[in-house]
């Protein structure tokens, strides 16, 4: 494996010239035995094998291609002396190639493999002929090289090595997406059915303030997810799963799809369910959704009437023949206007075949009503796991004063701790009370307006006498509202 390619090619240069001198000479029978003897002393003489794997096959980029240079480049920036350096608008950081001609070693299980990035000029006579002149343009490759005997080895292991590798470099750098079938023209339309802006939201578990043991539950469920390919495989299960959160406004529905998304490094697809019209357009959309994504579906209760639709069928054997017409005519003129995704074109989203067509993907549902939504849809197994996002108790708290005001500890904690156990007061609350007003907030002043804060809201609820059925005050934090201000920044860069 020593060998350049210059001195490989003179190699099968002398022995291609020997063949053809000998072929002139015999009668055609000899040359069919000879033939065969040819690709035997030729296997001897040159015991090597090419694989070629160009950028484009039948005018479609090759996928290939690109995870063996992102592979190749990683590897070979402390080797190669003639590498290239690319920043485009989809990459977070520098990426690395091998240039033009350039060749590398890369070693897999104590053998060695020989790449080259192999360019071919061609004169295009046809479609790039200008003024008479023929544009040249250039057919790219890469070539792989390595001995006859280790061919199991490359076809079983390595090649699906070096492409996995490649995948998991580009997918870490690069800029993750925010996608929505809602309508509206200030989105990139990448083709499909979704549009897209690049998702930058700063929420992180860290950030994100719960219960420290659930949050860990679920870190370490993804941890798992992430990890399962195989296991996935083995019991015959779609490489996906499924969570629901559920809890009161304000308690950081929207803020953990968020922390989900970047800890798994994943793009979202917010689904705006009321935008699909049918069951078909919604596999449509299931099928445009790349892997490694999540896909959310937020306020599930508000989204569909589904609950009632399948009420309605129980109810509609007690209706007098009159009433049922009345009904179905009032139904029939909402129905034009409406989305007419049932309840079964839903859970086929979910877990049916279709479902199973992307790998590595989490579907979110968030309600504020776990109690209204149909059994069917978030039985266990459907949705993995249930996830309450509750309001702020003082573990919760504590993560949020160091979000927000940098202390881990004050005087007034012990008043605070009280209060949150006394009342309901959401995360959502907590955090817009911690948030300094002015460059002069400091965290005694921020601490004390949330006491007076807690303290108000009580004696306004006792007050109404409307003790037990409290209602925060509803802040409404659409995940893509919140996005709306990294929509003109994104501009230009997708
Ligand atoms: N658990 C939390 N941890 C950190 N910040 C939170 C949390 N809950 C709420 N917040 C803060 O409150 C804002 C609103 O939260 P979020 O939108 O995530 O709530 P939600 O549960 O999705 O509400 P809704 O049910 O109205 O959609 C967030 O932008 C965040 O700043
Ligand atoms: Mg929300």
């Amino acid at each position: 494996m020593g060998e350049t390619f210059g001195e490989q090619f003179s190699r099968i240069a002398g022995l291609m010239f020997v063949w053809s001198t000998i072929q002139q000479l015999v009668p055609y029978r000899v040359q069919i035995y000879l033939e065969k003897l040819w690709a035997k002393l030729f296997t001897f003489f040159y015991p090597y094998v090419h694989i070629t794997f160009h950028e484009y096959t039948k005018g479609m980029r090759n996928e290939a291609y690109s995870c063996i240079g992102t592979y190749l480049g990683a590897k070979s920036s402390n080797k190669a002396k003639h590498l290239t350096g690319d920043k485009s608008g989809n990459s977070k950081s520098l990426t690395i190639s091998l240039a033009k001609r350039e060749e590398t070693i890369d070693e897999f299980n104590g053998v060695q493999f020989q790449w080259k990035a192999f360019t071919e000029e061609i004169q295009d006579s046809s479609s790039s002929r200008r003024g008479g002149l023929s544009i040249p343009h250039e057919k790219n490759s890469y070539i792989l090289v390595f001995h006859e005997k280790y061919r199991e080895m490359v076809a079983e292991r390595y090649l699906d090595y070096v492409i996995e590798e490649g995948k998991a470099i580009e997918l870490s750098n690069r800029k993750r997406k925010l996608y929505t079938n809602k309508n509206g023209n200030d989105w990139y339309w990448n083709g499909g059915k979704w549009k897209h802006i690049i998702f930058q939201h700063p929420a992180t578990f860290d950030t994100l303030a719960m219960d420290p043991k659930k949050k860990q539950e679920i870190i370490n469920d993804l941890d798992a997810f992430k990890k399962g390919k195989e296991y996935y495989a083995k019991i015959g299960k779609a490489w996906k799963r499924g969570y629901l959160l559920y809890g009161p406004p304000g308690t950081g529905k929207s803020t953990m799809i968020a922390a989900i998304a970047n800890y798994m490094e994943y793009d979202i697809y917010d689904m705006e369910l009321t935008s699909v019209k049918t069951n078909s357009e919604l596999k449509q959309l299931l099928i445009d959704t790349r892997s490694k994504s999540v896909i959310v579906i937020e306020d599930i209760d508000c989204s569909l009437d589904l609950t009632k639709k399948r009420k309605k069928k129980e109810d509609d054997g007690a209706k007098t023949e009159e009433k049922k017409k009345d009904d179905e005519e009032e139904e029939e003129k909402d129905s034009n206007s409406k989305s007419k995704v049932t309840l079964s074109g839903l859970l086929n989203f979910i877990d049916g075949i279709w479902s199973a067509c992307g790998q590595e993907r989490i579907i979110i549902f968030t309600t504020n009503h776990v109690d209204k939504l149909d059994p069917a849809l978030i039985r266990r197994g459907r949705m993995d796991m249930h996830i309450e996002m509750s309001y702020c108790k003082f573990e919760a708290f504590k993560i949020l004063a160091k979000n927000y005001l940098d202390i881990d500890s004050h005087p007034l904690f012990g008043e605070i701790r009280q209060l949150l156990e006394e009342n309901d007061v959401s995360p959502c609350d907590v955090a817009e009370n911690l948030m300094p007003k002015t460059d002069s907030g400091d965290a005694q002043h921020c601490l004390m307006k949330l006491v007076e804060a807690i303290k108000t809201a009580k004696l306004e609820k006792e007050k109404s006498g409307d003790k037990k059925e409290s209602k925060p005050r509803k802040m409404k934090f659409n995940l893509l509202s919140k996005f709306n201000f990294f929509k003109q920044s994104a501009k230009g860069k997708s």
